[in-house]
């Protein structure tokens, strides 16, 4: 009888534990989902827009080349404010949020003026300008959808873009040499501002004083108001140099030009011995664009349970992957969707990736490949001991807890786009929903063509020898 007691006592302990627990993770889900609504809130890529004059004092700025190392600054004139139009979405990306920093170079006052543009959505392939949402119709009691948002998207400028930021990947002769070059070329022939990484801008000061004009910024807080500078983005490198340049921008991005000098060179389909070529087009415009999306991770610690472990979320292009890192025990951990239980990873690890990252790491581990365009986060375990346990896609409006519960063996690990590793020790969490910012980068020819030839010439897709005609058939 005693027994009986003491483990009804036990099993009602054991309950009001988890009801506690329960209570505990639904005020933290509630912490973030407000967070996140805030931060769609405070999202711009589809707010209102903000026009402005686009003056710009090249004499001054070749004057100050070689002492200043800091973004030109521009006057302001004035704005004008537009909703999206009929035919097409406009750019605003000003930087004239109360978050700049009054005291930085990049503050409201020395602003640069930014290149003005318009996305408009083709149409069955035609570029007529319309921008389509979804459309539900109740057309004699039946359900019908029309147009849909996701069609190709264009870019249009609506004013000359004037400043490129090059990002190149480290310890490459070639890449050094062509970045060289390049920034020759854009600034005799294109007249265009440069800005480089601190470290590109040393190597080119060895190169010699010629490169005095290129810009670059001194403290990494600067970084923050890259975006209200920049109209444009270049990378030399592989898919690792974009995954690079979505991580320096920790909200918008402008738009991204991928040059190849990688292996693989999935997401990078320009080629760069025709760089000239492409950066013409690309400077007239208009051009296909892909908008890639990024997902928002947020850690929440046990031992700090009102507190995210970082203010800013961390975004990733690719994936976020919890592994067991050094452990050797078997990953546990318990996800919840929406707030709802879903499933326990028993494995290796769980990835949840973007559709961009649907070809990395998610491939390997057994998820499809999804079109970039696609809005959803892919849920893919690594390695899971279980015969049933296959990769979901979720939409893309949902919000994914993974939990470390209390009585998992080991630690998890998390890492971003495969860096920064973060441990999460028993009762941690992650949290990751959808980023309101996506990495607009530029097509060679439109998203799905592209798309198709990275997986046929990048994974060899489906290769396959042709069955010849020589031999039975259908009579
Ligand atoms: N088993 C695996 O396949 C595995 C393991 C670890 C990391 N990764 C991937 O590597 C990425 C980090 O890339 P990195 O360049 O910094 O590291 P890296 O130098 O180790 O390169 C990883 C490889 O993944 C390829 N890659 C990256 N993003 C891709 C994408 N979206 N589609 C197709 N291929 C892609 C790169 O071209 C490169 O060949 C991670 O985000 C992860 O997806 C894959
Ligand atoms: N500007 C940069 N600063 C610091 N690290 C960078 C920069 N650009 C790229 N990297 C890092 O360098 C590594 C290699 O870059 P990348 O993938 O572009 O080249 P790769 O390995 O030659 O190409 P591929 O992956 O196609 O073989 C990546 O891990 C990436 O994060």
């Amino acid at each position: 009888m005693r027994t009986v007691a003491k483990a009804l006592r036990r099993v009602a302990e054991d309950k009001a534990f988890a009801q506690a627990e329960a209570a505990e993770w639904k005020r933290k889900y509630e912490i973030e989902r407000a967070r996140n609504l805030q931060m769609k809130h405070k999202g711009h890529y589809l707010c209102p827009v903000i026009f402005r004059d686009c003056s710009y004092d090249s004499e001054k700025e070749n004057s100050e080349n070689t002492k200043n190392q800091s973004i030109p600054s521009n006057t302001e004139n004035e704005q004008e404010e537009r909703w999206c139009q009929k035919n097409g979405i406009y750019t605003h990306e000003i930087l004239e949020d109360e978050d700049v920093d009054s005291h930085t170079k990049f503050s409201k006052k020395t602003s640069t003026k930014k290149a003005l543009f318009k996305l408009y959505w083709g149409c069955n392939g035609e570029k007529n300008g319309q921008h389509k949402r979804d459309i539900v119709s109740f057309e004699r009691g039946n359900i019908t959808t029309a147009e849909r948002s996701s069609k190709q998207i264009f870019l249009k400028w609506e004013s000359r873009p004037r400043t490129v930021l090059i990002l190149t990947k480290p310890n490459s002769n070639y890449v050094r040499a062509l970045c060289s070059e390049m920034i020759r070329w854009l600034k005799h022939h294109k007249n265009m501002n440069v800005l480089v990484e601190p470290r590109v801008r040393t190597e080119l000061l060895m190169e010699g004083p010629e490169f005095g004009f290129v810009r670059t910024w001194e403290h990494e807080d600067e970084i923050k108001h890259l975006h209200t500078k920049v109209d444009l983005v270049v990378t030399l490198g592989g898919d690792g140099t974009v995954l690079w340049a979505a991580s320096l921008f920790k909200g918008p991005l402008p738009p991204v030009v991928p040059f190849s000098l990688g292996s693989l060179g999935f997401m990078t389909p320009f080629q760069s011995e025709n760089y000239k070529e492409y950066l013409d087009t690309i400077l007239e415009g208009p051009i296909s664009i892909t908008l890639r999306h990024r997902l928002q991770c947020h850690v929440i610690r046990d031992h700090a349970k009102d507190e995210l472990d970082t203010e800013e979320p961390i975004l990733v292009l690719n994936e976020v992957t919890i592994d067991r890192g050094i452990s050797s025990f078997l990953t546990y951990l318990e996800c919840y969707c929406d707030n709802s239980f879903v499933t326990c990873v028993q494995g290796d690890g769980l990835i949840l990736s973007t559709t961009s990252g649907s070809t990395a790491y998610s491939l390997a581990a057994g998820g499809s490949m999804v079109h970039p365009q696609v809005p959803g986060i892919l849920f893919t375990p690594i390695c899971p001991h279980s015969l049933s346990f296959r990769p979901l896609i979720l939409p893309e409006y949902v919000t994914l807890r993974i939990q470390v519960p209390f009585n998992s063996r080991g630690h998890a690990w998390a890492s971003f786009d495969g860096k920064n590793r973060k441990e999460l020790a028993a009762g941690d969490a992650l949290i990751c929903s959808m980023a309101p910012w996506p990495v607009p980068t530029a097509c060679m020819e439109d998203s799905t063509r592209d798309f198709l030839r990275s997986i046929r010439e990048g994974l060899h897709w489906n290769v396959r020898k042709s069955q010849s005609f020589d031999g039975p058939r259908d009579s």
